[in-house]
């Protein structure tokens, strides 16, 4: 599983990422390193950061602290590097436009035209780019098809597409497949695995399927507090420290329902 490309340098590295939401800090001094060829996946209880670091690095939020370093390039705070694409669990298409339409927008930023819709049609090259990437997740036969009528997996393959076709070396992947069926998800980890084995992308998956992470990811990162708690060959990744990543959430949940149940003990006792 990609273990060819893990002695290569690092085509994604963030180091002492930091990021604080008014008083709350949510990135506490965040580094890692994605290698190309490499899937690596991050597990972490709700709120642990998880989602603002890859947010941090694709440029939707701004660090206050770390740098952001792809392919040898260090991001300015808050910059959209060009080669770093990412896809969500909510897939965000247009969804009367046709799928060829939808991954040729993947190519707006190198085309200098404004992230807008108006253009009517793209260039022919931009076209024929947009239909490779297509036949490389699956789905070139759905070319004319408004990409509001395929199925969940099959939008997010597109999404995926759309990232190819802006010539992504980073691809980035917050719960893509939170919302998709296990045949689904299977079908769009496997092709999170061989964009990594066969077209050296580098990827960072945010997963809330340990198992998945376990089978397809190089590495896992676990997060909590916004810092790294580990990061481990995934073979390496016993249930015993998946499960300790979660423990204080499950604790912390357990406290706060026991000291409601022993508030409405007390209640009913005074009623
Ligand atoms: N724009 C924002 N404004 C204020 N707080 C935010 C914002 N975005 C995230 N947060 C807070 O930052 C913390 C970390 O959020 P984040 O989404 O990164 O966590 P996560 O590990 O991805 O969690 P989940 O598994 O629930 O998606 C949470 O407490 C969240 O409420």
């Amino acid at each position: 599983m990609g273990a060819d490309h893990l002695s290569g340098a690092a085509m994604l590295r963030i180091d002492g990422l930091r990021k604080a939401f008014g008083e709350k800090t949510v990135l506490d001094g965040l580094a890692f390193e994605v290698a190309s060829g490499e899937v690596v996946s991050l597990l972490g209880a709700n709120g642990s950061g998880k989602s603002t670091s890859l947010r941090c690095v694709v440029g939707l939020e701004r660090p206050d602290g770390g740098t952001i370093t792809v392919d040898g390039v260090t991001a300015k705070p808050g910059e959209a590097m060009p080669t770093v694409a990412m896809v969500f669990q909510k897939i965000h298409l247009v969804p009367r436009r046709s799928v060829l339409d939808n991954v040729c927008a993947g190519a707006l930023g190198r085309l200098g035209l404004s992230r807008s819709w108006s253009v009517l049609a793209f260039p022919r090259e931009v076209q024929a780019e947009a239909m490779a990437c297509l036949d490389r997740v699956g789905l070139a036969d759905r070319a004319r098809e408004k990409a509001g009528r395929l199925s969940g997996g099959q939008q997010q393959r597109v999404a995926v597409a759309r990232a190819l076709c802006q010539r992504a070396t980073v691809l980035l992947a917050d719960e893509p497949v939170s919302a998709l069926d296990p045949a689904a998800s299977e079908q769009v980890m496997n092709l999170l695995r061989s964009l990594a084995d066969d077209d050296g992308l580098a990827v960072a998956a945010v997963l809330h399927q340990p198992n998945l992470a376990r089978r397809f990811s190089d590495r896992i990162l676990g997060l909590a507090g916004g810092r790294l708690v580990f990061d481990s060959r995934s073979a390496e990744v016993t249930d015993e420290t998946v499960a300790s990543l979660y423990r204080p959430a499950l604790e912390a949940l357990e406290a706060a329902e026991s000291a409601e149940s022993a508030e409405s003990a007390e209640m009913r006792e005074y009623a």
